[in-house]
């Protein structure tokens, strides 16, 4: 099971300070959607608004065609996972796991529990004596073996350390194929998590940059590779990216799609184009004017 999203024109704001400006979003049931944005760009309080811990000022925001605010039938069908802070919650993390099957009607106690062993859970310890990467493995149990049709993960890694977070990754993607839901994974972690996304949304300061599937974010750029001499006089004019040398071989991430005429010049100087990664255009699209 798997729930769209729509939001028309949303508005959120904190006293005079707009969080979030006019977003108009429709995600796909059934897709791993990747939200990135600078920090304070506002992917918590839009990820707020969809799973209805908080109302918009202003525009809708619908799962499955429903609202979700003060909505309980529809909240039960959301998962949330974000950084919560556990310094007074003393019940063990076996506890709260079970706590958490009560309230989610797809709830798979089974998988949760091959989960807390492949993460090394140490189930029997009092929530607020794990380490902080323990803490999010414990989110991450929950989040998954909700199987909610909406699941929204706001940078459920925080203190994972990397093969936990390469069990995390892998997890999602296998329950995923056998059990397809919705998800949102908001991240700083772009060129490590950019494979998992089906769809990919930019947020700048409130504002939706872009929205779109992630075969076609590569089309927005190119990374040109090729002798140094090559690659330097062929990208010359372009709006460069970023660059990387080895020896004499140089790769150059420009901005812009390539048309015929360069595909043709690109090849009669031997050199290769590839895509861009995401990464690269996020840091473009999102940089600050130098004033
Ligand atoms: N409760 C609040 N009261 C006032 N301002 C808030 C509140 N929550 C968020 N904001 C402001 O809204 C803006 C967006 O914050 P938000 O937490 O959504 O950003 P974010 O993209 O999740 O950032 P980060 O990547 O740093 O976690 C920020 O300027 C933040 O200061």
């Amino acid at each position: 099971m798997a729930a769209s999203v729509q939001l028309n024109h949303v508005t959120l704001k904190f006293k005079k300070f707009e969080a979030l400006k006019d977003v108009s979003l429709t995600l796909e049931a059934g897709k791993i959607h990747g939200l990135i944005g600078r920090n304070g760009a506002g992917k918590t309080s839009l990820l707020s608004l969809i799973a209805a811990f908080r109302e918009p000022t202003a525009g809708e925001v619908f799962v499955d065609g429903s609202t979700v605010f003060e909505n309980p039938e529809k909240m039960e069908q959301v998962a949330f996972v974000y950084d919560k802070d556990y310094k007074e919650e003393t019940e063990k993390a076996k506890k709260l796991i079970a706590l958490a099957s009560h309230y989610r009607p797809h709830f798979d106690m089974d998988y949760a529990e091959q989960l807390t062993k492949r993460f090394k859970l140490p189930v029997n310890k009092p929530v607020n004596k794990l380490s902080k990467g323990m803490q999010s493995a414990m989110n991450v149990v929950i989040g998954l073996a909700s199987r909610a049709p909406l699941t929204i993960f706001d940078e459920a890694y925080l203190g994972m350390d990397a093969p936990a977070r390469e069990i995390f990754y892998k997890e999602l993607l296998n329950d995923q194929a056998e059990h397809p839901r919705t998800f949102i994974l908001s991240t700083h972690l772009v060129s490590e998590m950019d494979y998992l996304f089906d769809h990919v949304i930019i947020i700048d300061q409130g504002r939706l940059l872009l929205n779109e599937p992630y075969e076609t974010v590569s089309s927005h750029g190119a990374a040109i590779t090729g002798s140094a001499e090559q690659v330097d006089a062929f990208t010359s004019d372009m709006k460069r990216l970023n660059e990387q040398q080895l020896g004499g071989t140089k790769s150059v991430m420009v901005y812009g799609e390539l048309d015929e005429q360069q595909r043709t010049e690109a090849h009669s100087r031997k050199l290769e184009i590839g895509p861009v990664s995401l990464q690269d255009l996020f840091i473009h699209l999102t940089e600050e004017e130098v004033q």
